[in-house]
């Protein structure tokens, strides 16, 4: 690029520039020396003689983002007891709303002193445009930008509102229909042309022009304006306009309060930034709406565990998706030819996944040539879907079809540079195709994966030759899989650190959220359901029967959205999963009765079992949705054969089970059922820790979330146990059910979990403080 005469009568301040050296910040966050150092610039160019005009950008080359908002990090200062009414005592707050003589100013300060200035400043856009980085351009006099611009309020997403400003100079410049759309949803997508659309940008940079000489080209014809223009720039002086389309701003803030959940199930946040939005048209300045704004910001971020709870899923998400390899391999940047095998649902979904995100060729291979025929025809059908949808254009699909290979051989898959086997779920099966890999695949470290989802990565390393089991691991994708965001990423016994990076890296270049975990039976997110669905049908058995007795739905209901708020109860997730599934997995643990001969699996013993999911499975064929039956009934007429449906054949046979348990159809409180079901898989999680088999709390956690339906405003499992519980009184809980029912294994309090107690500190600190390094290796 040429270099851009830069004219002595403007002032460029570049947000990067005031990162201190050393200090990386990819996105311009705001944090305490970014925002000092805006400052000092403004006033040096507003004390300069010489400036006539000012562009805050991003990157002075015009490259990047122009800002991701306040720094995040900075909010850990919140007072978690939630009892501090002094927000000036935390350094969250403090970044935005409290400022201090003298000191490091707040993004309101910024922003008064921005909306203030008697230069006009412009905005240059590109890039993230975010939070607070939105709000420090919306008290600019002017925003222009390029095409690369991505902007948007997502402060719901981490339980806050906008604070500086947002909520108040967003609805005066756009109207309350596009405040509340942006600010409720936090959605961060808005583009260059939506924002022209809808009045957030004066202007867009045509295409052969660069940000920085569009930007002083404006500057330019700014200066030759009468001044008096600057005053209705000026957004506080602004009122908020009437809806073109006739609704009133009431009554918008008011459908949009009834479209949210329930403030106590996650729904906080987003209720306040409805609050926000109505106070700037119902109180009568615009100072008077700030001061709503700064309250419902400080309350939310020293109040609400919900918050916390999302900060908490922020940081952890991006934690486990962190790359650190300096590897060159192709892979991590987009390129590779790809295998799947196996042309099943998994199958298909894993091949969507790598061919949107633009791997080719991309080889679909399956030994039966009609199932393949299949698959093609499938991901053809979800993909042309998605262009009805919009998600994705002609062109591309175009594209991405071409890249689809498909062979009823293995052999085709030689030149492949990663591969994924989805095939049937045994191992003699899984271990034959490793070993022909062996021999077919040229490239002597591709990736060799299998999607196991309970066997064991080494037995299937196992058939591979030695130098080929570093590259071998498991890549465990949930089902849909191309639209479920998780996948858990196995570690065996030879995978080498490159390898597990690499995958990292390439998941998370497929959008998805990568864990990495350790090889055990069910990883992490099967391993730890085991005991939620088990503890489910026994609460049932126990507690149901009889005229008003728990039943199947009110188990659902006590964990679902609309009370614990789960995506779905533990029954309507098996349906959706196949009960055939579990029945499968209970047989391979040695837990069914032999139905020929009444004797029961070796590994029962003395176990607490009941047979309910095992007969309804085997006598009944209630396989779940798939079959029209599972827990529920399903009428392909009723909400697309999709909507659970209260079964009688399951209710007698719920009857029979309950007839000799002595609490047969007694009551039992949401809180109850929540408390026996959720403390079972909790304390798994505590024994997967112990056992190394997660590297801390945060990964169970964003397993359960991505994985499981886990609702992010409980922040998982892990961090639920540490702050919405508390760990004593699981461990005092865990004790009871314990006593009530020894042969019921998940229930023994986990040794972690102990010593966590007696220390007195939650789990996630416990790591953080390092203190499992003295207590349990680490096997990650
Ligand atoms: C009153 C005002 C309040 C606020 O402004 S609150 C903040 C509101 N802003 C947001 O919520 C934006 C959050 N960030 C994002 O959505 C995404 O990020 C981006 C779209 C900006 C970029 O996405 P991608 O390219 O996928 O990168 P990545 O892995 O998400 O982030 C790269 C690194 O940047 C850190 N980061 C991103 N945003 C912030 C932030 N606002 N404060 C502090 N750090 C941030 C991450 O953690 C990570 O860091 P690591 O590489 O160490 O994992």
């Amino acid at each position: 690029m040429a270099a851009i005469n830069i004219p002595r009568n403007v002032a460029i301040i570049a947000i990067a520039d005031g990162t201190p050296p050393g200090n990386p910040n990819p996105v311009n966050a705001l944090s305490a020396p970014v925002r000092q150092f805006l400052q000092t610039s403004l006033q040096n160019a507003f004390q300069d003689p010489a400036v006539v005009s000012i562009i805050l950008i991003g990157r002075r080359d015009g490259r990047g983002v122009f800002s991701a908002g306040a720094d995040i990090k900075e909010f850990s200062g919140e007072n978690s007891s939630g009892n501090n009414k002094d927000c000036s005592s935390g350094n969250g707050g403090g970044s935005v709303t409290v400022s201090e003589p003298g000191g490091i100013p707040t993004l309101n300060d910024l922003g008064h002193l921005i909306e203030n200035s008697t230069k006009p400043i412009i905005a240059a856009l590109t890039g993230a445009c975010l939070g607070g980085g939105m709000e420090l351009a919306l008290s600019a006099q002017y925003r222009v930008a390029d095409s690369t611009l991505q902007y948007g309020l997502p402060e719901v997403k981490i339980g806050l509102i906008p604070g500086a400003g947002g909520t108040q100079r967003l609805s005066r410049l756009c109207g309350v229909r596009h405040a509340l759309d942006v600010i409720v949803r936090g959605r961060i997508n808005g583009t260059s042309q939506e924002g022209l659309r809808v009045g957030f940008l004066d202007g867009v940079a045509p295409t052969n022009e660069s940000i920085v000489e569009y930007a002083l080209r404006w500057a330019k014809w700014e200066s030759s304006l009468p001044r008096i223009t600057m005053e209705s720039r000026r957004l506080c002086h602004r009122t908020v306009p009437i809806d073109g389309e006739g609704v009133g701003n009431g009554d918008m803030c008011d459908f949009a309060i009834q479209s949210l959940p329930p403030k106590e199930v996650g729904g906080e946040s987003a209720h306040a930034c409805v609050e926000a939005i109505r106070a700037s048209f119902e109180k009568p300045s615009f100072d008077q709406g700030m001061e709503v704004e700064k309250n419902l910001f400080n309350d939310l971020l020293y109040h609400s565990l919900q918050g916390r709870a999302y900060r908490h899923i922020f940081f952890a998400e991006r934690s486990s998706s962190s790359v650190r390899t300096k590897s060159s391999n192709s892979l991590i940047f987009g390129n590779g030819a790809i295998g799947v095998i196996g042309a099943g649902t998994m199958g298909r979904g894993i091949a969507i996944s790598f061919l949107r995100a633009g791997y080719g060729p991309v080889t679909l291979v399956d030994v039966n040539p009609g199932g393949l025929q299949a698959g093609v025809q499938d991901i053809r059908l979800i993909l042309e879907g998605e262009v009805k949808k919009k998600r994705l254009s002609s062109s591309k699909l175009k594209y991405i079809l071409s890249c689809l290979e498909s062979s009823t051989y293995l052999s085709s898959l030689a030149g492949c540079d990663l591969i994924v086997e989805a095939a049937f779920e045994n191992l003699k099966v899984k271990k034959d195709i490793f070993s022909k890999l062996d021999s077919i695949v040229t490239k002597k470290d591709a990736l060799l994966l299998s999607n196991t989802s309970t066997l064991d990565v080494d037995a299937i390393a196992s058939s591979l030759s030695s130098e080929r089991r570093g590259y071998c691991a498991g890549m465990h994708f949930f089902s849909p899989a191309h639209v479920m965001k998780l996948v858990e990423i196995v570690r065996g016994k030879a995978t080498t650190s490159e390898t597990l990076d690499i995958i990292t890296a390439v998941t998370k270049r497929i959008k998805k959220v990568p864990v990495v975990v350790g090889n055990c039976d069910g990883f992490v997110g099967n391993r730890m359901i085991h005991p939620y669905t088990t503890e489910s049908a026994l609460l049932l058995v126990e507690y149901g029967g009889g005229k008003n007795g728990l039943g199947i739905s009110g188990i659902d209901a006590a964990l679902g959205p609309r009370r614990f708020g789960m995506a779905v109860g533990p029954f309507v997730m098996s349906d959706i999963a196949g009960n055939d599934i579990g029945y499968k997995i209970r047989g391979e643990k040695g837990l069914l009765r032999d139905p020929a001969t009444g004797i029961v699996g070796p590994n029962r013993k003395q176990m607490r079992y009941t047979e309910l999911a095992d007969e309804m499975v085997e006598k009944l064929g209630r396989l779940g949705q798939k079959a029209k039956k599972g827990w529920y009934d399903y009428d392909p007429k009723v909400g697309k054969g999709r909507k659970p449906l209260p079964s009688s054949e399951m209710q007698s046979l719920v009857e029979n089970y309950s007839m000799n348990s002595p609490s047969r159809g007694t009551k039992l409180s949401p809180d109850a059922i929540v408390s026996r079901i959720l403390f079972a898989l909790v304390n798994e999680g505590f024994k997967i820790l112990e056992d190394g088999i997660a590297s801390d709390p945060s990964k169970i956690d964003i397993i359960y979330l991505y994985g499981y339906g886990w609702p992010a405003w409980r922040g998982g499992p892990m961090f639920w146990a540490d702050n919405y519980v508390g760990l004593p009184v699981l461990l005092r809980e865990l004790e009871t059910f314990h006593k009530m029912y020894p042969d019921s294994e998940y229930f023994r309090p986990s040794q972690l979990l102990r010593r966590c107690v007696e220390l007195g500190v939650g789990v996630q600190e416990y790591y953080r403080k390092g203190l499992q390094q003295s207590a349990v290796l680490s096997k990650l």
